[in-house]
């Protein structure tokens, strides 16, 4: 039961929705697009926080797979974020992404709630077991409040259908010692700002949300620092940690969508309880979005 190691440059996928809250589908299907075929990215990560997952039903979770395994078919790989604090859908949606062909699950930590470890591995473990497909832990203490140590990481990979982590977070110290600690488990960098540091430090890929629209830096980021060409790196960074700073600024997920539509995209707003973009949002994501494209 071994699973092919996933590696490169993956886009969290954005969802596109209408103003009143339901999943256009139109425009998730240019997100696929956009992503295939201008950011060139090697694979997407579905349902995740870009997502906008966690406030999201058990029926659009499973329309929003759909859709965007229709879109790719097979042209790249696909990652469904199947994490949620009631298990049951956790399980169901595993079942559901593996019968549609995706290349790999992934859960968040269970948060909220204050988990045991054991717990936590109770839960991924529960996960994946009915289903023929491997699992990449989405760590990101800094939202979940779940700190995860070496040896509990390794208790984790007892399990080898668990073959990876989604990490999103600043510790580089740790980062390290799961490199070393793990050398054959896919490891994903998860803040886009901090790719070149975590790429010297031997990531197999990122995945982030900003590629949705600045995907083709990071894979010069990727590239230049794996072949160590670290200046070159670190200028393309500079540039796109300016872009990411006046993002972060403007709203997140919102900006991303309005500087997509700017490129052609049919993105769409937010879900609520995000907010609606005000004018001024709409005027500086614009402006960023030509500024830096
Ligand atoms: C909370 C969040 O959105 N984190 C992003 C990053 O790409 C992040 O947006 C970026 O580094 C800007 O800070 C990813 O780690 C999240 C992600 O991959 C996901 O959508 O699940």
């Amino acid at each position: 039961m071994a699973y092919p190691k996933l590696q490169g440059i993956y886009s969290a996928l954005l969802t596109s929705f209408n103003h009143d809250g339901t999943i256009n589908e139109k425009g998730v299907r240019e997100l696929v697009r956009y992503n295939i075929d201008v950011n060139k990215v090697d694979g997407l990560y579905v349902g995740g926080s870009t997502g906008e997952n966690f406030m999201l039903g058990t029926q659009e979770k499973e329309e929003i797979f759909k859709i965007v395994k229709d879109e790719a078919k097979d042209q790249i790989k696909l990652i469904a974020q199947v994490g949620s604090l009631n298990i049951k859908e956790s399980v169901h949606l595993a079942k559901f992404a593996t019968d549609l062909g995706y290349d790999s699950l992934s859960a968040v930590t269970p948060f909220y709630y204050k988990f045991s470890f054991a717990e936590v591995k109770d839960y991924y473990n529960t996960i994946i077991e009915n289903v023929d497909n491997q699992m990449i832990v989405y760590f990101i203490p800094f939202l979940t409040g779940v700190n995860i140590s070496i040896e509990q990481f390794g208790e984790l990979f007892a399990n080898e259908k668990i073959t990876g982590c989604k990490f999103t977070a600043g510790d580089f110290y740790l980062l390290e010692r799961f490199r070393k600690a793990f050398p054959d488990k896919a490891l994903f960098a998860g803040f886009d700002e901090m790719m070149l540091p975590a790429t010297v430090l031997g990531v197999d890929g990122a995945i982030g949300s900003t590629f949705n629209v600045n995907g083709v830096r990071a894979r010069q980021i990727f590239d230049f620092a794996r072949e160590g060409k670290i200046k070159e790196a670190l200028d393309v960074q500079h540039v796109t940690n300016d872009f990411i700073t006046d993002v972060l600024k403007n709203g997140l997920y919102g900006t991303l969508k309005i500087c997509l539509q700017e490129a052609g995209v049919d993105a769409g707003y937010c879900r609520k309880p995000m907010g609606d973009y005000s004018d001024e949002m709409i005027e500086n994501a614009k402006k960023i979005y030509h500024k830096y494209f």
